[in-house]
């Protein structure tokens, strides 16, 4: 078994990095300490921004070639943990990259090819992390450059226990999501047997991953669906900052933060105590994902001062229009000298407020993408939007239920396709990802 090591001095350039001793431990979410606490800070965990990691620091990495030594810039040295309490790329900080892809179990593909994929998945997945070369003939894509922060995330739908008799063992949060009176969703690009999440900093990293998944299916599993994604570059802005999406705004500053002391238990589920026939999710969480169209030609003649209302925050900075800075807490009560509340009553952030839905939260983890101009002209663009919970019921749901009855940002969105997956816990050594689920 080859184990992953972290990478000397990773992507300690940034000038906020720690010098905590054991800064390259690893950290919960399977990156590195000194990755998490290089990125942003403490805000890096919070809101998985990205932006840190353009220093000028160099590091000396093995070459992807095999052939010793090379010297890489930090953004190729970072490194994810395939190992872990929880899968890689959940906590990760956001990636430049990503690519998004479901399959489904061919016809005559049942546990025994499942197990033997997965398997072949999670050898894929670690050796591409640690940033070595496949075995037998690599393509050479990702020749010369490092990891580059790549994290390979596997996950179950629904439709994945029935096909491979493991029908007893599926998860209740896997009951399919209810319908909202503002969903288009093509059922074509939702949903699945497995779903991986790949995520990189570089894009020929992230492609080569990419094309190893989609290899190894073989004749096991069929495409079903496939998104690509990006976020910010790090190393684009002057400082490590939260990133913003194609709307232009600030996103991701509310969410719950690894350093609050119920972020496990809102984002994971628990190592011990779940329901008799579960365990194989202990450390793992549930994935939403839903494909969600901005109608930008709409959004983008709404006046700066409107666009700022139907979100409640400014754009330049993110901070609540009650006033502050980004991470100042919005007052939901304030009202302005016209006697109406500065945060509307269909503010986008207000709606959404965990304190709005009984302490529903999640942990939101986007990718942007652009898939060019529809047949009716307008762009295909928007957002790849991902969230994290124990509890699907107790995150996204409830949620959205309330932003489907009168969000002001609905206007200028349209939800495509959604996907809910068991993303198990993260394998520990020698262990494929789902094998406790598949073998016991
Ligand atoms: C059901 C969950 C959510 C969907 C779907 C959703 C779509 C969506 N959101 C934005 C932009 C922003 N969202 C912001 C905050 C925010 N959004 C959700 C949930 C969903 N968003 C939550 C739980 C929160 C945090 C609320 C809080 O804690 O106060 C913000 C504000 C900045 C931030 O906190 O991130 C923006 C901006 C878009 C563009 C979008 C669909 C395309
Ligand atoms: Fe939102």
């Amino acid at each position: 078994m080859t184990g992953v090591t972290n990478t000397p001095s990773s992507t300690s350039s940034s000038p906020s990095s720690s010098t905590s001793p054991d800064a390259d431990a690893p950290a919960a979410g399977g990156i590195s300490r000194r990755r998490l606490l290089g990125t942003a800070g403490g805000a890096a965990a919070a809101g998985l921004v990205v932006g840190a990691a353009g220093g000028a620091g160099v590091a000396t990495a093995v070459s992807s070639q095999g052939e010793g030594p090379a010297v890489l810039a930090s953004l190729g040295t970072a490194k994810a943990m395939f190992h872990g309490k929880h899968q890689a790329g959940i906590t990760t900080p956001l990636q430049a990259r990503g690519h998004l892809i479901a399959f489904d179990l061919a016809p005559g593909s049942g546990r025994k090819e499942a197990t033997a994929l997965l398997r072949r998945w999670s050898e894929v997945a670690q050796q591409l992390m640690a940033g070595r070369p496949l075995a037998g003939e690599d393509t050479g894509v990702a020749f010369d450059a490092g990891p580059s922060s790549l994290t390979v995330t596997f996950g179950f739908g629904r439709t994945f226990f029935d096909r491979t008799g493991l029908t007893a063992k599926r998860p209740v949060e896997l009951d399919p999501l209810p319908d909202f009176s503002s969903d288009r969703l093509d059922a074509r690009r939702s949903n699945g047997d497995l779903w991986v999440q790949i995520g990189a900093d570089d894009a020929l990293v992230a492609f080569h991953a990419l094309r190893a998944v989609q290899r190894e299916a073989g004749d096991a599993a069929r495409v079903r669906w496939q998104m690509n994604g990006f976020n910010r570059s790090p190393g684009a802005t002057a400082a490590p900052m939260t990133t913003r999406n194609l709307m232009g705004q600030v996103d991701g500053t509310g969410n719950p933060k690894p350093s609050e002391p119920d972020f496990e238990k809102r984002i994971f589920v628990p190592e011990k105590g779940g329901p008799a026939g579960q365990e194989w999710m202990a450390g793992g969480s549930y994935a939403v994902v839903r494909r969600i169209r901005m109608l930008l030609d709409d959004w983008e003649k709404l006046p700066r001062g409107e666009q700022e209302a139907v979100i409640g925050r400014r754009k330049k900075d993110g901070a609540p229009l009650t006033g502050g800075d980004e991470f100042t807490e919005p007052d939901l009560q304030k009202a302005g000298p016209n006697g109406k509340l500065v945060i509307a009553s269909d503010a986008h952030s207000r709606i959404s407020a965990p304190e709005q839905n009984g302490g529903a939260a999640m942990l939101r983890r986007p990718f942007s993408y652009h898939d060019g101009i529809s047949a009716d002209g307008v762009p295909d663009a928007g957002l790849l939007f991902i969230c994290w919970q124990a509890d699907p019921m107790r995150g996204f749901v409830p949620v959205q239920r309330k932003l489907d009855r009168g969000d002001a940002l609905s206007k200028f969105i349209r939800h495509e396709s959604s996907g809910l997956f068991a993303v198990p816990g993260g394998p520990r050594e020698g262990e494929y990802v789902g094998q406790r689920l598949l073998e016991a």
